[in-house]
């Protein structure tokens, strides 16, 4: 397991957003949380990123105590969380983006914005090329990120992840505004990324489209994990009462 977390439990002023959380990430694999809306899906990934400190129990990422590290702490460990909403710099082409860390981007918004390409190592501008082709956007390279569609900017999220080289990335809701058959493709290049080495947590609610890539399904309602399993675990009883009760 690259992931574990035990009994992660996170309040809100007396509410129980995260109640007694287990949950173990299998290396090299695409792990779903789902759940209804409020059931703390959310909460547990920004907990498990140390975006929220946790009230309660532990967080370990291989096999090391990070629970309540700060997120650039976390970071380096190796764990990169892409956000809800892509935030690209609108103005900057594809590429820039991509140079741009997501950790420390002080320094180098400057030079994208000053275009002082120089800056950038070779090393870094080669390894974002080769991303690119990969992700099946290498046309859009210097194109304004502005101009990108919502899945393409999906793909251009997974892009600044693979940059940072870190194993676990950690991704809510990256289906949202994503036609069909675009997420698809984002999904095929998530299991090609397993199978090379990188793992998949992910929050989504498009199950009718994410539910066939999942090696692992965890079911949240309430604060609490209420089932788990294959994708086969939304026919348990339990998991449609939750649905059903939302
Ligand atoms: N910063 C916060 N302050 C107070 N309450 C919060 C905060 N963040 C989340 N909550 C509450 O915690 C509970 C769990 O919310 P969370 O956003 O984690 O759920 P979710 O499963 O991600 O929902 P959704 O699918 O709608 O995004 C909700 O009742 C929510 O109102």
């Amino acid at each position: 397991m690259i992931l574990k977390t035990y009994n992660l439990s996170k309040f809100f002023e007396g509410l129980r957003a995260l109640d007694g959380v287990s949950i173990s990430v299998p290396r090299e694999s695409l792990t779903l949380i789902i759940g209804p809306n409020g059931s703390g899906k959310s909460t547990f990934i920004n907990t498990v990123t140390g975006f929220y400190k946790a009230d309660g129990g532990r967080v370990e990422y291989e096999g090391k105590d990070i629970t309540n590290l700060p997120p650039h702490k976390i970071f380096r460990e190796g764990i990169v969380r892409t956000f809800q909403i892509p935030r690209p710099f609108k103005k900057l082409t594809v590429i820039e983006n991509l140079l741009m860390p997501l950790d420390n981007p002080g320094e180098q918004i400057r030079n994208a914005i000053m275009k002082n390409w120089v800056d950038f190592e070779s090393e870094a501008v080669e390894k974002a090329y080769e991303i690119l082709e990969f992700l099946n956007i290498d046309h859009l390279t210097f194109e304004k990120s502005e101009n990108l569609s919502g899945g393409q900017l999906r793909l251009l999220e997974i892009g600044k992840a693979l940059m940072t080289d870190a194993k676990l990335i950690v991704m809510d809701e990256p289906l949202a505004g994503v036609a069909p058959a675009l997420a698809h493709e984002i999904l095929r290049k998530v299991k090609e990324l397993c199978d090379a080495g990188k793992t998949f947590l992910i929050v989504e609610h498009r199950l009718d489209i994410i539910l066939e890539y999942a090696d692992k399904v965890y079911v949240m309602g309430n604060g609490k994990v209420i089932a788990e399993g294959g994708k086969e675990v939304i026919e348990k009883p339990e998991v449609v009462e939750v649905y059903l009760g939302a």
